[in-house]
């Protein structure tokens, strides 16, 4: 079974990341293109997780993770080097109704992280459904390539747009050729 490609609102969801190495940094980094509202416990945190823990004011806790510190939380992720534990807190969370995200092991993802564009309002999001995570990478570099820097500047002219004609047919078809014309556009490039 497939991942079901959602985006969400995370304004009002409590996030905790258990881990303070290279891969909880990463996923931190990534979230924070969408979230401030991150709460970080680990026994050791490398140098680039501290510096960003305080550049943007996050809070954490440096201690060893114990069972009961993910109740207050709506999404979890889970990126420890140690498997035993990764299994247990998992299964902690079954007792919740808290999305979980394991870095370590598909089978305890209710959700994965995608490899991701994000430019304005433009957010392009890719998954192999964990068949492989350099494929996803690759395929973002690729893609990156391709679009061009103005998309930010283009939705917001197709979102006046659509704020300002009447709705109904004639405004439908208008935004689809626009839409059609400008990616035409690129392969001239
Ligand atoms: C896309 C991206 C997003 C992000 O991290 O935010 C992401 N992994 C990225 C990179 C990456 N990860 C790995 C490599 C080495 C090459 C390779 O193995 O391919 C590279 C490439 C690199 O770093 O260059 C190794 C790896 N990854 C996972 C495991 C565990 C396992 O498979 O069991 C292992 C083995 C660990 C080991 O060997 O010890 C698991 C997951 N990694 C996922 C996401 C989820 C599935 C996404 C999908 O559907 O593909 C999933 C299931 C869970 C999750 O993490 O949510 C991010 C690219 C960000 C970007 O675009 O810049
Ligand atoms: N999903 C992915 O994209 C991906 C990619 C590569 C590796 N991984 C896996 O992710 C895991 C983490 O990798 P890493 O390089 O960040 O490891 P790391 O060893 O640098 O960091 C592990 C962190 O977990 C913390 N930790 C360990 N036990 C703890 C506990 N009981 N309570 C609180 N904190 C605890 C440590 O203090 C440390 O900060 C590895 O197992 C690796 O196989 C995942």
């Amino acid at each position: 079974m497939s991942y079901f490609p959602a985006f969400l609102n995370l304004r009002t969801k409590r996030i905790l990341i258990i881990g303070g190495g290279i891969i909880a940094y990463n996923k931190l980094v990534h979230l924070l293109d969408f979230t401030k509202n991150i709460h970080i416990i680990s026994q050791e945190f490398c140098d680039d997780m501290l510096y960003t823990i305080e550049k943007k004011s996050l809070s954490y806790q440096q201690k060893a993770y114990k069972v009961g510190d993910i109740k207050e939380y709506e999404i979890v992720i889970i990126a420890i080097d140690d498997r035993a534990l990764a299994k247990n807190i998992y299964e902690e969370s079954r007792e919740y109704k808290c999305l979980c995200n394991s870095v370590d092991n598909l089978e305890h993802c209710d959700f994965t992280f995608a490899s991701y564009i994000k430019q304005g309002d433009l957010t392009l999001a890719i998954s192999t459904n964990g068949s492989s995570p350099a494929f996803a990478k690759q395929l973002k570099i690729y893609l990156e390539s391709i679009i061009p820097r103005d998309v930010s500047g283009f939705l917001k002219e197709m979102k006046e747009l659509r704020a300002t004609l009447p709705k109904g047919k004639e405004r439908m078809n208008m935004l689809k050729t626009k839409a059609k014309n400008y990616i035409k556009s690129w392969r001239k490039i």
